[in-house]
């Protein structure tokens, strides 16, 4: 099974892209969603961010109030670190158990989509990255129309992550998303088509054969972590 991490910055398009290869019934881990699953009431998670921010960012229901703490953390770095180290570890198992669940389904590829693979450090754990691209004066106009937020809010948080022309240069597939949904449409379709051809037959064998998928797994996921300190050159 190939595992492909989907990134971008935020508001390039990860989740329409994500909904498009849904629909073709490709397997989608969404790291936005697990992110919410580990805060929701009763959890340990919940609990942590009360402890360090105080039961100011809950609302009467007891459930996290999303809004005020992204209001706090997208203009505070040691703040945002904070809850990083809250919710990224429990994040990182949940996204390995769901890939672990994938190929026990016998699943050819599945998409892990994570806006910060490249700052957390999961680039170098996927088998191909695909980064979605689209320039930052459109990143912020859709940012704004999407939530409703003015300028300056969407502009710290899109500087709480890496600017997209750096995340570019990480990237196996670049999806350009600067046009319409149509021409995003036949970009997925030629990534999948690209993707499924480059992984020909070797997901059978290593499903057949599970110690061949995971030797063979491990040893390219260790050569990747040793040799790429740096980002590599991109190859389309
Ligand atoms: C601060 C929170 C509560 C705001 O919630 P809200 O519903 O407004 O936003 P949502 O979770 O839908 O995130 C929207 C986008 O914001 C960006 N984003 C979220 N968290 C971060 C972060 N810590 N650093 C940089 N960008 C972030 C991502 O691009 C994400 O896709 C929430 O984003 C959160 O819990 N963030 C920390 C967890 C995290 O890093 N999630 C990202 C994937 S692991
Ligand atoms: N090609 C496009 N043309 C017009 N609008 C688009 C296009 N692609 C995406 N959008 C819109 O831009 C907004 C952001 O897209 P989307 O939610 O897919 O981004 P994202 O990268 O997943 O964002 P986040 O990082 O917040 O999760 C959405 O409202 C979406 O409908």
């Amino acid at each position: 099974m190939l595992v492909v991490g989907l990134t971008g910055g935020i508001a390039t398009g990860k989740s329409t892209v994500s909904s498009s290869l849904k629909s073709r019934q490709i397997p989608i881990i969404d790291a936005d969603i697990l992110a919410r699953e580990v805060v929701q009431p009763g959890t340990r998670g919940l609990a942590q961010i009360v402890d360090y921010f105080g039961s100011s960012v809950l609302l009467a229901d007891g459930s996290l109030d999303r809004r005020k703490l992204g209001s706090i953390i997208f203009s505070d770095e040691v703040k945002r670190k904070k809850l990083n180290s809250i919710i990224h570890p429990a994040v990182t198992r949940a996204i390995f158990w769901n890939i672990v669940r994938c190929w026990i389904r016998g699943e050819k590829i599945c998409i892990v989509d994570v806006p910060l693979l490249i700052e957390g450090g999961l680039w170098k754990w996927v088998g191909r990255v695909v980064v979605v691209y689209c320039s930052t004066e459109i990143q912020l106009q859709r940012l704004m129309k999407r939530d409703n937020s003015s300028r300056e809010e969407a502009s710290a948080r899109l500087n709480s992550q890496l600017p997209i022309s750096q995340k570019v240069e990480y990237a196996d597939i670049v999806i350009e998303n600067s046009g319409s949904l149509k021409d995003l449409e036949a970009q997925v379709s030629f990534s999948l088509t690209k993707i499924e051809r480059e992984l020909g037959w070797s997901w059978r064998i290593s499903w057949l054969f599970p110690p061949f998928g995971v030797l063979s797994a491990l040893s390219v996921l260790a050569w990747r972590a040793l040799k790429r300190k740096g980002p590599p050159a991109r190859r389309t």
